[in-house]
C-alpha cells in the first residue's frame, strides 16, 4: 500500500535539522509547493525551537516568461495571506544573455535569490518529490553522468549560509495531490509543464507511463538507485578528500602536477572534482574534466595551457595547477590613464574589475604626476640597486607572476620611465629629479582573493612637479 503524506510525516524529515532559525518555502504556486507550505503551517506550533509568527515564510520567484506569471504571482499573494504566511516576492527584470538557455537562466536567478535571503542555519524547503527525482537521475543517465550525477538531487545541500533541503523526496507526485484534495488546496499548473519539447517533460508524460505500466514501482525504484549513487558518491568524497591532501600546491588553492599525475586516473578525477568544488566551482562534465586531465601536464614547459568553461578556467603555471574565473579582457595597452597626486590622500578608480590604486602615504611636497597603463610589457626594471636592470618579462617571471596575468598589471609611467607594477614592485630609477616617495596600494581588483599578494603595499620614488 502507498504511504499517504502527512503533515506529521513532514515533521519527522524535519526533525534531523533541529531549531531552525527560519523555513523559507520556496513557493511557485504549483501543486508540490502548495503542499509543502500548507503542510509546514500546520507544523507551526510542533516544530522545534520558538514559535515566533514569522518563521515560515513564502518566497515566489515571477520569472516574467509566461503571460501569466503576474497573476500566479498573485495567487501566491493570495494564499499567504489565508494562511497568515509573510511572502517574499521578487519579479525577474533582467532577461537571459543570448545564447543561454532559458531554464537555465531561471534556476540560477531564481538560487540566487533564495542564497541572498538566507541567514546562518536557515533553511530553503523546495517540493521537489519522487518522480522529479526518478526523472533527475533518468536525465543524468542519458547525459552519460558518473556517479554524482546519477545521485540526483540530495536531501540536504549547502546553499549561502543556510541549507537547500528537499523534505517530500519520499513522496510521489499522486500522494501529493491526494493530500492537495483532501485539504481543498487551490494551485496554479504552469502549462510549460505540458510541452514535450523539452526533455523532463517528454520523460515525465511519454516515457515514464511506459515505464510503470511495465514496472509499476519504476518510480520508487529508480529513486532507490539515485540513492545508492549517493552513497557511493559520498563515499568517493571521502577518500578524494585524503588524496587532496596528498597533492595540495605550496600556494593556497593550488594543486602540484606531479603527484597528482602519478594517482590512478579514476583517483585522479575525483580528486580533480573535489578540488574545484572546494574553490568554489561546479564541475564540468566528463568530457572537460578528461581536457583538464590530459591537456595541461601533457602542454610544452613554455606553454600557457587553459582548459575554460563557463564560470571557471583551469590553467597550469611552473608545476601547478590554477582553477580562476575568468579574467576579463585586458584593457588596451593603447590606454593611458592620468593620475594626480597633489599632497593629500589620493585614489584613482582604475577601469571596471581593476579596482583602484590609492596613495595610502602621499608626499606633501609638489604635485606629482603619473601615467597608469597595462600590457606595455617591453619595459625594464631594476627591482633593487644592487641589481642588474632587467626586463619586465624577467622582473615578473622572479616574482612569479603567470604568465596570463601579467597584462591585468597596472604599470606606473612617468613619461616614459617605469616607476612601478602595482602590487608586484617598484623600480630603482636613478637620475629622477626632485624625487619624492610614496607609498601606494593596489586594491578592490575583481581577483583579489586568488591574487592576495597583489596587495602588498609598495614604496615608490617618482619625480615632483618642480
Ligand atoms: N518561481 C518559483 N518561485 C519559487 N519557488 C520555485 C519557483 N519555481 C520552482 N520553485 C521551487 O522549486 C521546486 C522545483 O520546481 P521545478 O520542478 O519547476 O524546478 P526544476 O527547475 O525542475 O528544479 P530546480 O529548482 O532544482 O532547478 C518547486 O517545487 C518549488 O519549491
Amino acid at each position: 500500500m502507498k504511504a499517504s503524506f502527512t503533515p506529521q510525516a513532514l515533521l519527522t524529515r524535519l526533525a534531523p535539522f533541529g531549531a531552525v532559525p527560519r523555513y523559507w518555502v520556496a513557493y511557485s504556486g504549483g501543486l508540490d509547493s502548495s503542499v509543502l507550505l500548507h503542510a509546514l503551517i500546520q507544523l507551526r506550533p510542533h516544530l522545534p525551537g520558538t514559535a515566533a509568527p514569522d518563521r515560515i515564510q513564502a518566497v515566489h520567484i515571477d520569472h516574467g516568461l509566461h503571460p501569466d506569471s503576474a497573476a500566479w504571482s498573485e495567487h501566491c499573494a493570495a494564499q499567504c495571506a489565508a494562511l497568515a504566511v509573510p511572502l517574499h516576492r521578487e519579479h525577474l527584470t533582467t532577461p537571459p544573455a543570448a545564447g543561454e538557455s532559458i531554464e537555465a537562466w531561471a534556476r540560477a536567478a531564481r538560487y540566487a535569490v533564495f542564497q541572498r535571503l538566507l541567514a546562518p542555519s536557515d533553511l530553503l524547503l523546495t517540493a521537489h518529490q519522487r518522480d522529479d527525482q526518478a526523472e533527475t537521475l533518468l536525465l543524468a543517465l542519458l547525459r552519460g553522468s558518473g556517479p554524482h550525477g546519477l545521485a540526483a538531487m540530495p536531501v540536504a545541500a549547502p546553499l549561502g549560509a543556510g541549507q537547500l533541503v528537499r523534505p517530500l523526496l519520499d513522496f510521489d507526485r499522486h500522494t501529493l495531490a491526494d493530500y492537495a484534495a483532501q485539504q481543498g488546496l487551490d494551485w496554479r499548473d504552469d502549462p510549460s509543464n505540458a510541452h514535450t519539447a523539452f526533455d523532463r517533460n517528454y520523460l515525465r508524460h511519454q516515457i515514464m507511463p511506459l515505464l510503470r505500466a511495465r514496472w509499476p514501482a519504476a518510480t520508487a525504484t529508480l529513486a532507490r538507485s539515485a540513492r545508492h549513487c549517493a552513497e557511493a558518491a559520498d563515499w568517493i568524497d571521502q577518500q578524494a578528500d585524503l588524496a587532496l591532501a596528498e597533492v595540495r600546491g605550496m600556494s593556497p588553492g593550488t594543486l602540484t602536477l606531479t603527484p597528482l599525475t602519478q594517482l590512478d586516473r579514476p583517483v585522479r578525477k575525483a580528486v580533480v572534482r573535489r578540488w574545484l568544488m572546494e574553490r568554489g566551482f561546479r564541475p564540468p562534465e566528463m568530457p572537460m574534466l578528461d581536457r583538464v586531465l590530459d591537456e595541461l601536464p601533457a602542454a610544452r614547459p613554455d606553454a600557457n595551457p587553459c582548459v575554460t568553461w563557463t564560470g571557471c578556467e583551469v590553467r597550469r603555471y611552473r608545476g601547478a595547477l590554477f582553477a580562476l574565473a575568468p579574467l576579463p579582457r585586458p584593457p588596451s595597452p593603447e590606454l593611458s590613464l592620468t593620475w594626480q597626486i597633489d599632497g593629500t590622500a589620493s585614489v584613482l578608480e582604475l577601469p571596471p574589475g581593476y579596482g583602484r590604486l590609492e596613495c595610502v602615504h602621499c608626499p606633501d611636497a609638489a604635485p606629482i604626476l603619473m601615467q597608469i597603463r597595462f600590457g606595455q610589457l617591453g619595459h625594464g626594471c631594476r627591482t633593487s640597486a644592487k641589481r642588474p636592470r632587467h626586463s619586465l618579462k624577467q622582473c615578473l617571471q622572479t616574482a612569479g607572476i603567470p604568465v596570463w596575468l601579467r597584462a591585468h598589471l597596472p604599470l606606473l609611467f612617468q613619461d616614459e620611465q617605469l616607476l612601478a607594477v602595482a602590487g608586484v614592485s617598484a623600480c630603482q630609477n636613478a637620475n629622477i629629479a626632485h624625487p619624492a616617495r610614496l607609498t601606494l596600494r593596489w586594491s578592490g581588483f575583481d581577483w583579489e582573493t586568488d591574487w592576495p599578494q597583489l596587495g602588498q603595499v609598495l614604496e615608490v620614488t617618482v619625480r615632483t612637479q618642480p
